[in-house]
């Protein structure tokens, strides 16, 4: 009986133990991992073979920047290791399965062309995996080299070296090892992190330039696309192609080393090949189809959550904590019904894979046991042969999960790329300048309108109004009405379905959306903050604006209030830190500082008590006076609506009335009298019973006064 015990390294974070030992009739062979060192290994593959039975274990990257759910691929143990050689490439059954998947080709070509930037580092880093693969590779060979050397009476070694000569020149040769393969971790690493930076960006603004109702209706899918499916790519063009590269050096080398071994050991090893290739490419394509509803199913979840931690305010006002804890379940619980299907597939691909490889390595023990006792190999060759075989079954191992990596990566790419390759409705920044002095009426010609989610809902009808340079018109009707769509309108957020709109007898589609944006000021009914100081949010769009620019805006729209806070301008702000009117005051103060040619305010006042409408309509009116902006607005208060010049009803999607606060008010049978019944009545008794609840402010403007003896005269007639 024969017991030789020796250590050596095969790659720096690996050690192999061996053991062997002989007697007549039984060979037994280990080779393992320490637990410590099974947990501490990186995301590299791991190979355990304990008594000719081979398992291999892969973990996902612990690193990965993925923030939410991945599917289990890369996660659970995959054991099984199967002994044999690769008979066809990876690249032909990658070729294979895109033959009937024409998408998977062009998204995988858009993958590799991701990685084109990032070319030098990545070839260097390949460069540095073939070394330390070269020095992975010559480990099984020194190994039976040192067991023939100690199990010999007439112990020889190769190149006439000393014992401690040899024994430098392999440290020498695992240190550069050990080295190449940290230069390459590192450099695929980095590069992964910028692929995946990259791709992100461009999503991001592929996402931004998108029309408002892609996004809008999927929002938590963009951001899962963002998070998620960019890091799957990443990863797919950097680790898993080294791995790829990696176990492809593995198997070709590693069978080559066994043919020069035993070429007759080895065809008794190939015979298990075609079947594991056959099902690689069934599991591959599964996993491909799983992964893409995963994503999906990762997306709508994200959406949920989205929604609801956006309107946290809410869900706890309503106590609606468990419906959406119930809402956020159902999502959860599809993707973990995708998961256990993956798992499932996994689980049967890697134990039969791991079955058929132990199968092989016991008839490989059986029959290269008798072929030692018989003395036509050497121990150490059976040992080399056995440590090759568990290399070429890693390598295969790993090919397969390079193969189903590289699915999930396009899957998760095909779903970035339909972003990045989506042309918007609303083509962005195509198109003529608006030029810097030109002046005009605003005509909606005929428009016609509905949302492209309800067909069927006419919200715009044959409207039509014409808006002079300068002129203030107040659009007023029921709600749901379609006011605040004409100003998505106007903004382009959509576009008619029929008629025109028209600047200077221009149509507005001719102009680039962000030449024309930029020539409009909107005020939004309910207007958005960001995360920052004062002044950077009356500069919000306006980088360029000097302090005394946004100072005067601010002056202009009556956010008298900033210079009252601890920091003036500098204070700093989240979504909801400011009160409604005085929110609504610095989103005037944004949309004067691009001094635009049209102000769209939509609702602006909706949410005020007397004294910020006060303040509001105030800057309204300094607006107004100016005469230099012409002005589109939106407004169900009497006292916004007196201001206009022009006011507008709207009704069954066209204009059913038009004329001044006075004419309508006055007009036989008005309908704009109708809708402000209830207005004008209350407005009417206030006035009438009261006079007035609220102090006169000083400089209070003489339009109100104007207003509120139309309504007296209205009410008493
Ligand atoms: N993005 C959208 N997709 C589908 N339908 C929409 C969308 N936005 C609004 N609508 C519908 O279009 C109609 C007109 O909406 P709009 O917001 O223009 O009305 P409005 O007159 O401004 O109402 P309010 O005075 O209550 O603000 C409504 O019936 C509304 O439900």
């Amino acid at each position: 009986m024969l017991g030789i015990w020796a250590r050596s390294c095969v790659r720096p974070a690996t050690t192999v133990s061996l053991g062997f030992q002989r007697s007549a009739t039984t060979v037994a062979f280990r080779v393992g991992l320490a637990p410590s060192q099974l947990r501490s290994s990186p995301a590299r593959p791991s190979t355990t073979i304990i008594l000719g039975q081979v398992s291999l274990f892969r973990r996902a990257n612990s690193t990965s920047p993925t923030p939410l759910p991945q599917p289990p691929l890369d996660s659970a143990p995959t054991p099984g290791a199967d002994g044999k050689a690769p008979k066809e490439s990876i690249w032909s059954r990658v070729r294979q399965a895109f033959r009937k998947d024409p998408q998977g080709v062009s998204s995988f070509r858009k993958i590799v062309a991701l990685a084109k930037p990032e070319k030098k580092p990545l070839l260097i880093a390949v460069g540095l995996l073939l070394v330390s693969s070269a020095v992975s590779m010559s480990v099984p060979f020194t190994i039976g080299k040192l067991i023939d050397f100690f199990s010999s009476t007439n112990p020889q070694i190769p190149f006439g070296l000393t014992i401690w000569q040899a024994g430098a020149a392999l440290l020498s040769i695992f240190t550069i090892g050990a080295a190449a393969n940290a230069g390459r971790a590192m450099l695929m690493r980095l590069a992964g992190q910028r692929i995946v930076g990259r791709l992100r960006e461009r999503t991001y603004a592929a996402a931004l330039r998108q029309e408002v109702e892609f996004v809008e209706k999927g929002e938590g899918d963009v951001i899962s696309r963002l998070s998620v499916d960019s890091s799957i790519v990443g990863e797919s063009v950097t680790n898993n192609l080294s791995d790829g590269l990696r176990a492809i050096v593995m198997s070709s080398v590693g069978l080559g080393a066994m043919i020069w071994v035993s070429p007759t050991l080895t065809m008794l090893m190939m015979a298990v090949v075609p079947p594991v290739s056959l099902g690689a490419v069934v599991y591959g394509r599964y996993i491909k189809k799983l992964s893409n509803q995963t994503q999906e199913a990762v997306g709508e979840m994200t959406k949920v959550a989205t929604e609801s931690l956006s309107a946290l305010r809410t869900v706890q006002a309503f106590n609606a904590l468990p419906q959406e804890e119930a809402r956020f379940h159902e999502k959860v619980s599809k993707v973990i019904t995708l998961a256990r299907k993956e798992a499932i597939a996994s689980g049967i691909f890697f134990g039969s894979t791991g079955w058929s490889g132990n199968l092989t390595i016991l008839c490989l023990l059986g029959y290269g046991g008798t072929l030692v006792s018989r003395g036509e190999i050497s121990v150490g060759d059976l040992t080399s042969l056995l440590l090759y075989t568990a290399y070429v079954g890693s390598g295969l191992q790993m090919l397969t999960g390079f193969f189903s990596s590289i699915m999930r990566g396009i899957g998760a790419g095909g779903r970035i790329f339909e972003i990045l390759g989506r042309k918007p409705l609303i083509p962005h920044g195509v198109g003529e300048d608006v030029p810097a002095t030109m002046q005009g009426p605003i005509r909606f010609e005929d428009v016609k309108f509905h949302y492209p989610t309800r067909k069927n809902v006419p919200i715009l009808n044959g409207f039509d109004l014409e808006i002079k340079p300068g002129e203030t018109v107040a659009i007023v009707g029921e709600s749901g009405g379609g006011k605040s769509s004409i100003h998505s309108l106007l903004l382009r957020y959509y576009d008619p379905v029929g008629g025109r709109i028209t600047f200077g007898g221009k149509d507005i589609r001719e102009f680039s959306t962000i030449s024309w944006r930029n020539a409009i000021g909107f005020v939004p009914q309910d207007p958005v903050l960001f995360t920052g100081t004062i002044a950077s949010n009356i500069a919000y769009g306006n980088p360029d604006a000097t302090r005394e620019d946004i100072e005067a805006a601010a002056r202009e729209a009556n956010c008298e209030f900033v210079w009252g806070m601890p920091n003036g301008f500098d204070t700093e702000i989240g979504r909801l830190s400011l009160s409604g009117g005085q929110r609504q005051r610095l989103a005037i103060a944004r949309a004067l500082l691009k001094k635009p040619k049209i102000l769209a305010l939509d609702e602006a006042t909706s949410a005020l008590d007397a004294t910020s409408e006060r303040r509001v309509n105030d800057a309204i009116d300094k607006i107004l006076r100016s005469r230099q902006t012409t002005c589109l607005f939106i407004a169900h208060r009497l006292s916004t609506i007196a201001r206009a010049e022009r006011i507008v009803v709207l009704e069954g999607g066209k204009v059913t009335e038009t004329g001044t606060f006075h004419d309508l008010v006055t007009r036989e049978n008005s309908r704009f009298r109708t809708l402000m019944a209830a207005q004008l009545n209350a407005a009417a008794g206030e006035s009438l019973v009261s006079e007035r609840h609220e102090p006169r402010e000083e400089g209070e403007e003489e339009v109100e006064d104007f207003a509120v003896e139309e309504v007296k005269d209205t009410a008493k007639a």
